[in-house]
């Protein structure tokens, strides 16, 4: 076929039609831009804060040690503060009164979580952490509390247990024989197995690829979590059809532990009888089923999972490091862990297992635990917040669904609250005659209705695995070597990977024969 038109009026309407699309398309970013722009505008009241960049606001800001950042933003701006994080206005909560203020005296305001894109794309705002402040988080909430008390620690048997799994951590760590290893890995599974003693009644054995596989994935998740490329991705949620980049790595991740938690839930709920629960997982299935004919019923198989992904990351990273930390700082200073362990010796008399009880008689062991909590930081920034309805606090005015940040390192480095807060010393816990006293400004556990809730279950789990670590190895870093202290960042601080020796100290321990086979 041959064109009736003549070249050149071709080429004319090919350009007119370039030039109508090109004037769209510049008309549509205009458009967004200025979208972006209000979204980004302070509403009146609201706390002042540091100037954003337009289109990203202070989201590079955040990039390397936000805590310290933060703190170094309230002393020009005040104790509340506001940042634009692309969009997302957000209030930044710092130093002591502040805090207690808001999370302990208007409690239920700022009780919600914030519907980021991600958290809505991950949980869909269900399960138990990431939850809206709401009868979906109550029921959540309870069940998990009546859980880990039925199933942990108002159980009497369930010390005996935390204790056997200290041995298989004391054990396969004597397997290195003084030569250098990290600890990371052993660590990691003997704390989970708590964990996962309450949620599935049965430990992982420390060679269990797969659940160590899961358990490696999930924690790359809580890193990318609070990557700028998080960040980014909530601002701008259309970034989800870009293939590339760390928010499909954390898609991935999660699709791949969802689907692990699934199988681990059905094999584990195997041989239930409804209303005989063994576990969490029972308890969970005989609530789904009680509430099936109730449409407003927050259980579901999928929340099942949600929640018991989050129990198991929330309860791992987070004791997992604090006992990390722990064992770094007792190589780096000697004489601090001689004193622990002449505690240990003291109490323990000739080497027999520690026990909760043995806590009231060992200032100095809580007094060190107490400061690597503190001088570590081990959740910063908290959980991220949000307010559940419009409040006016210390004059400023934040409208519902505000996402909320506490810098709770603000409050462990509160100069108001500690002095030389930058040094490590367990002695700040310890009053003159040696006896433990607790501080005002400790809130590694955060406060609230939506504080920590395995703070009991950590607190048995720091005492016991520490006391047992140290009545039997002395610690030391491999000659030569001296590990970084800067933290590894993510939504929790942890130590970057150290190698460390566990050198059997001359004292009588129980032996390995006291616990079942590891492994
Ligand atoms: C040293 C150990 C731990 C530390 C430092 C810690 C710290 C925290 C912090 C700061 C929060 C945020 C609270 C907030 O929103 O302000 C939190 C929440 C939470 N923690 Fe822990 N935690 C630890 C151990 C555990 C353990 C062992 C578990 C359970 C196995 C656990 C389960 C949870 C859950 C479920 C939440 C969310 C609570 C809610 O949203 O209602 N944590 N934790």
């Amino acid at each position: 076929m041959v064109s009736t038109k003549s070249p050149s009026l071709v080429s004319v309407s090919c350009g007119q039609t370039l030039l109508c699309m090109g004037c769209v398309a510049f008309a549509l970013l205009a458009f967004l831009l200025v979208r972006q722009l209000v979204k980004q505008r302070r509403p009146p009241g609201f706390p002042p804060g540091p100037s954003p960049i337009p289109v990203i606001g202070n989201i590079l800001s955040l990039a390397t040690e936000p805590h310290v950042f933060l703190k170094k933003q309230s002393e020009f701006h005040g104790q509340i503060f506001s940042l634009d994080l692309g969009g997302i206005l957000t209030v930044v909560l710092n130093g002591y009164d502040c805090i207690r203020d808001c999370l302990h005296h208007h409690s239920e305001v700022f009780a919600d979580r914030p519907s980021l894109p991600l958290f809505k794309k991950m949980t869909k705002m269900g399960g138990l952490l990431n939850c809206k402040y709401g009868k979906g988080w109550i029921e959540h909430r309870k069940l998990a509390c009546n859980s880990f008390h039925y199933f942990g620690s108002g159980q009497w048997l369930f010390q005996r247990k935390i204790s056997e799994e200290c041995l298989f951590f004391v054990d396969a760590i004597d397997e290195h024989k003084g030569r250098p290893f990290n600890p990371k890995h052993y660590v990691t599974n003997a704390v989970s197995n708590i964990t996962n003693l309450i949620l599935f009644g049965q430990r992982f054995t420390y060679d269990d690829h797969n659940f160590q596989h899961m358990i490696e994935i999930f924690s790359e998740n809580v890193e990318l979590a609070v990557s700028s490329w998080a960040f980014l991705y909530n601002a701008f949620p259309w970034l989800e059809y870009v293939p590339f980049g760390k928010h499909q790595k954390l898609f991935r991740n999660a699709a791949e532990v969802y689907d692990f938690l699934l199988q681990v839930i059905k094999r584990f709920s195997q041989g239930r009888v409804p209303h005989v629960p063994r576990h969490y997982v029972d308890a969970y299935l005989d609530e789904l089923e009680q509430n099936a004919g109730d449409p407003s019923s927050s259980f579901s198989y999928e929340n099942l999972i949600y929640s018991v992904g989050e129990l198991i990351i929330a309860g791992t990273e987070t004791t997992t490091n604090t006992l990390r930390w722990a064992m770094l700082y007792m190589a780096l200073y000697p004489n601090i862990q001689e004193r622990v362990q002449r505690e240990i010796d003291m109490v323990l008399v000739n080497g027999r297992a520690p026990t909760l009880e043995d806590k009231q008689k060992m200032p100095y062991v809580e007094a060190v635990l107490h400061e690597v909590l503190r001088f570590c930081n081990i959740v910063p920034l908290g959980i991220f917040r949000a307010t559940s309805q419009d409040a006016k606090v210390k004059g400023y005015a934040i409208p519902k669904g505000t996402m909320v940040i506490t810098n709770l390192y603000s409050v462990h480095f509160d100069e108001k609250y500690w002095s030389d807060p930058g040094v490590f010393s367990p002695q700040r816990f310890l009053d003159s005659s040696g006896n433990f006293v607790r501080r005002e400004a400790f809130l590694p556990f955060s406060l609230g209705r939506r504080h920590c809730l395995g703070e009991q279950l950590a607190r048995m789990e720091m005492f016991l695995f520490f006391t047992t670590l140290l009545q039997r190895f002395h610690l030391q870093f491999p000659p030569g070597s001296v590990p970084s202290l800067t933290p590894k960042l993510g939504m929790t601080l942890q130590p970057k990977p150290y190698n460390i020796c566990a050198v059997r100290r001359q004292q009588k321990v129980p032996c390995s024969g006291d616990a079942p086979n590891h492994n």
